[in-house]
Formats: C-alpha cells, structure tokens, sequence
C-alpha cells in the first residue's frame, strides 16, 4: 500500500496546501480523486510521488515510512511509483525523441534500451519513436510518458489529470494500458481528473477531496 497519513504541505511558508490530508492506494486497484479546481490535487500526487517534502505526516511505500524525498529519496523509492502529468509537453525534454523519452529511466537505471514492446502497449509506432515532441500530437506524446512512467515497473502509478488534454479515443487507449498493468502486474493507481464520468468507469472507488480531510 502507498498512503499519505496527516499531511500538510504547501510552497510559501505558513500557508498549506495540504492540510490533514489522508489517502491509501491500494495495489492491483484503482483511486479515483476528484475535486475542484485549486484544491491541492497536484500537491498531493507530488508528495506520494516523493517530488515535494511534506512539512509535517507520513508517506509509508510498502510498510516503510518515507525519510528522505526529492533527490535524496533513494532510488528504488522514486521508481516504485511512476507518474504521468497532465501537459506531457512540459514533461519531456524538447530535444528528445520519443525513443529516448522512454528510454531515459532505462538508461539511468543501468536497463537495456528496449522500448518495443512498452512502445507496442501504448500503441506507438517505429515512425512515431523516431519524432520529437514538436512533431507529434499530444496524445501521442502522453503515450509515450505513460511508457516512460511504465518503464521501470513501477508498483504504484499516479495519473495526475492524464487524460485531460486527449480526445474520447485516445483516452480509451491510454486507461485500457494502465487498467492492463493494474490487472497483470498489480498495479496501485491513483487517478486523479476532473472528470467524474471517466472516474466512475475507470476507477474501482471515488473519493472527492473533502473525504481525504480529517
Ligand atoms: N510550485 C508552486 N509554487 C507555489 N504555489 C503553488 C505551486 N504549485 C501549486 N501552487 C498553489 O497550490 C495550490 C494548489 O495547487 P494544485 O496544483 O495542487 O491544485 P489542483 O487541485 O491540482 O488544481 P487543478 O485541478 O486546477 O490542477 C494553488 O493555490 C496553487 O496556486
């Protein structure tokens, strides 16, 4: 299980994001989060992703509580959850192809550089691998940062508004690649959107924000 307990969080002193949050994803199941725009949504999934330090409560990966985040979380910490954001174009590095976009976590994890079969997942063809950001769709490029998020096979994977740039199709193909992992590998996701309908097909529960209060 990955769970936040007692979290309070923010970025200028004295004024929290987070307060009192409280969240448990299970594994092989998926989180559906909803709430209004502002909330805190993305704070939350940069603290259980080990992205942002909470001021105060615990993060606890797999029964061990979290000490160290950012940089200084070791490493198999930061690749046990994967993420994927909402604007894939502020995610990757412009100079990339798409190839390197996924391969990036495999190389500096000392993996082979294979990308096929993560490619053929998510639907990415050879032409396509060979482009950079610049000369794709957005869709496309979410596919491949959904493939980079799936890389290292991570045990936990939180989609922050994934979907929200992509159209009805694209949408389908990417929740139907992460509800396979959530079925073969046990995956534990965290689905955050604004969008209670492709919530309540996606995910196994809905929370709203105010139920994560104390
Ligand atoms: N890097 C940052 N520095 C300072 N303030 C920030 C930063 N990121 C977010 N905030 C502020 O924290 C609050 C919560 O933002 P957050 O992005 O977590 O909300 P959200 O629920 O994900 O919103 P949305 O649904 O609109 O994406 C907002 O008031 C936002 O302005």
């Amino acid at each position: 299980m990955l769970s936040g307990t007692g979290l309070v969080a923010g970025y200028r002193k004295g004024v929290p994001v987070l307060s009192d949050v409280d969240i448990k994803i299970d594994r092989g199941a998926v989180l559906g989060l909803a709430g209004p725009s502002g909330c805190g949504k993305s704070t939350l999934a940069k603290v259980l992703t080990l992205l942002h330090e909470p001021w105060a409560g615990e993060v606890v990966l797999d029964d061990v509580v979290v000490r160290r985040f950012r940089h200084a979380a070791p490493r198999a910490r930061r690749t046990a959850i994967g993420v994927v954001f909402q604007q894939p174009r502020l995610s990757v590095d412009p100079r990339f192809t798409l190839r390197e976009v996924i391969v990036e976590p495999l190389a500096a994890n000392g993996f082979p550089a294979e990308v096929g079969e993560l490619a053929e997942r998510v639907g990415l063809t050879e032409d396509l691998l060979g482009r950079r950001p610049h000369e794709v769709s957005d869709g496309q490029l979410q596919r491949a940062c959904l493939a980079r998020a799936l890389a290292l096979k991570p045990r936990y994977l939180v989609c922050d508004e994934m979907t929200a740039m992509l159209d009805a199709s694209t949408t389908a193909a990417l929740v139907g690649v992460v509800q396979e992992e959530v079925r073969a590998a046990e995956v534990g996701v965290l689905a955050i959107s604004h969008d209670e309908d492709l919530l309540s097909v996606w995910a196994d529960r809905v929370q709203r924000w105010a139920d994560l209060l104390r």
